[in-house]
Formats: structure tokens, C-alpha cells, sequence
């Protein structure tokens, strides 16, 4: 892993450097974990704050697990690393999840910070249809990781608005996690031993 260019982030220096890894997490795996702890290094943040989406207006078409139930396997798999915590804010707020509610609230919850929204290759492809997304740059530095079959690039992203970092290849996805469990296939080092049990105790992704 080598030292990064640490950009001062939207605000200025000596502010905190909250990072923030919004995702559905149906289920939270190593992925997204390796990624935030990859990133919370290089770029020295104080905390990765997980945001599980309310209800992922991209994703629609999906049957997407209750948000409860994706909260609590975001809890789980964070709650040994002090650096890690969990926030209900896209969860409590109804309705549909846009990145650009996610850091508005965040930045009044956190008027001390500098926020880092880190994103892996597949979503920052997307990210000029996401709502407001020309807003987006103002209020975060955004950070894109690597991840195995995307393609990770800045084409048509505002200079110095994002970060491209490449960080230890998991081909692991949420889908193929459901996928496993669906056909009784174990996710065992796919994703947190607690998040294993907890899938099991409430039976998720069995009828899929
Ligand atoms: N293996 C991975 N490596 C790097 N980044 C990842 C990885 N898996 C997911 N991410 C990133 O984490 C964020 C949240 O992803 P998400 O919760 O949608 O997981 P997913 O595995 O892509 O889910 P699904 O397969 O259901 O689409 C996104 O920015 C995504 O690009
Ligand atoms: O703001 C948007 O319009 C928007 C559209 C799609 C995805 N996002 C965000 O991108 C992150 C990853 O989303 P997903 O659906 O890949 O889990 C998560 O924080 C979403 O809220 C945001």
C-alpha cells in the first residue's frame, strides 16, 4: 500500500476526515470492508461512518432485504473496529436514498469535518445519474477503489473532485453472497463470522 496524496477535502486543514461508505450492504461483506479500511489508512481519516441506503432508487427492480435487517449486519460486522460506526440517517429518513440528502445531513451532524465518500469502481462509473450529482463534489471528496471486472476511472468527474486507489482485490459481491445462501452454499470468509450467523438466524436469502 503506498502513501497517497491526502487532499485537504472540501473544507480545510485541521478539520476531522470523516469517511463515509454508503451502500445496501444485502449482505456487508469483506469487500466493503477492506475497502474502507484501506482508504481510512491512506488517507489518514479519523472514521468510516457505514450508511446502509434506506430504499436504493437504483436498485428498484431488486428485491432488497428490510433495512433493518441490513442496519443490523452493517452493526455486526463493524462493531469490533474502533474506528468503524453506523449511521440510520438514509434508513430514518424515508423514503428514497440520494447520496446528496446522505452529505447534506452529514455535514450538519458534522460541522467539523471533512467528508471522504469512498466508492468502489462499479458505483462511481454511475455516478453522473445519481440526483444533484454536479453538487455531489461540493460536499465531499470522493474516493474510488478498485474492484475485480470494473474498470475504475475519473472520465467526465470534476479534477481533483475524486481519488482513484487500488486496494486488495476481493472478488466478492453482495449478489453472489445471496446467490450462495439461496443454494445452500456456505459465505463463510465471504463475509463477518456474525454476519454468517445472522443471516442464518433470520433466514435470509433462502427463498431467492
Ligand atoms: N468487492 C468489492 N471491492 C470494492 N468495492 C466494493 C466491493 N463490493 C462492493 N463495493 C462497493 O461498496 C459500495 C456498496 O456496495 P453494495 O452494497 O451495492 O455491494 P455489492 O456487492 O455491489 O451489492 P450487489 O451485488 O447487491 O449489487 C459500492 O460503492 C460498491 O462499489
Ligand atoms: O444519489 C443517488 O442518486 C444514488 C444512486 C445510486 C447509488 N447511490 C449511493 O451509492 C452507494 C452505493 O449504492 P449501491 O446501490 O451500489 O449499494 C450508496 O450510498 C447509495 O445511496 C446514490
Amino acid at each position: 500500500m503506498g502513501e497517497q496524496e491526502v487532499p485537504t477535502g472540501t473544507g480545510g486543514r485541521g478539520k476531522r476526515r470523516l469517511g463515509v461508505m454508503g451502500g445496501t450492504f444485502d449482505p456487508i461483506h469483506h469487500g466493503h470492508l477492506v475497502a474502507a479500511s484501506e482508504v481510512a489508512a491512506l488517507f489518514h481519516l479519523d472514521e468510516v461512518v457505514f450508511v446502509p441506503t434506506g430504499q436504493p432508487w437504483q436498485k428498484s427492480h431488486k428485491a432488497v432485504s428490510a433495512p433493518e435487517d441490513r442496519y443490523l449486519m452493517t452493526v455486526i460486522a463493524t462493531a469490533s473496529n474502533p474506528q468503524f460506526s453506523v449511521s440510520r440517517i438514509d434508513i430514518d429518513r424515508g423514503g428514497a436514498t440520494y447520496t446528496i440528502d446522505t452529505l447534506r445531513d452529514l455535514h450538519s451532524l458534522n460541522g467539523d469535518s471533512d467528508l471522504f465518500f469512498i466508492t468502489g469502481a462499479d458505483a462511481l462509473s454511475q455516478i453522473l445519474t445519481w440526483r444533484d450529482a454536479e453538487e455531489l463534489f461540493s460536499l465531499a471528496h470522493f474516493i474510488g477503489v478498485t474492484r475485480p471486472g470494473h474498470d475504475l476511472t475519473d472520465d467526465g468527474l470534476p479534477k481533483g473532485g475524486v481519488s482513484l486507489v487500488e486496494v486488495p482485490a476481493l472478488a466478492i459481491s453482495s449478489t453472489d453472497c445471496r446467490a450462495r445462501v439461496a443454494q445452500g452454499d456456505p459465505v463463510w470468509y465471504l463475509v463477518p463470522d456474525g454476519v454468517v450467523r445472522y443471516i442464518d438466524k433470520r433466514q435470509l436469502y433462502r427463498g431467492q
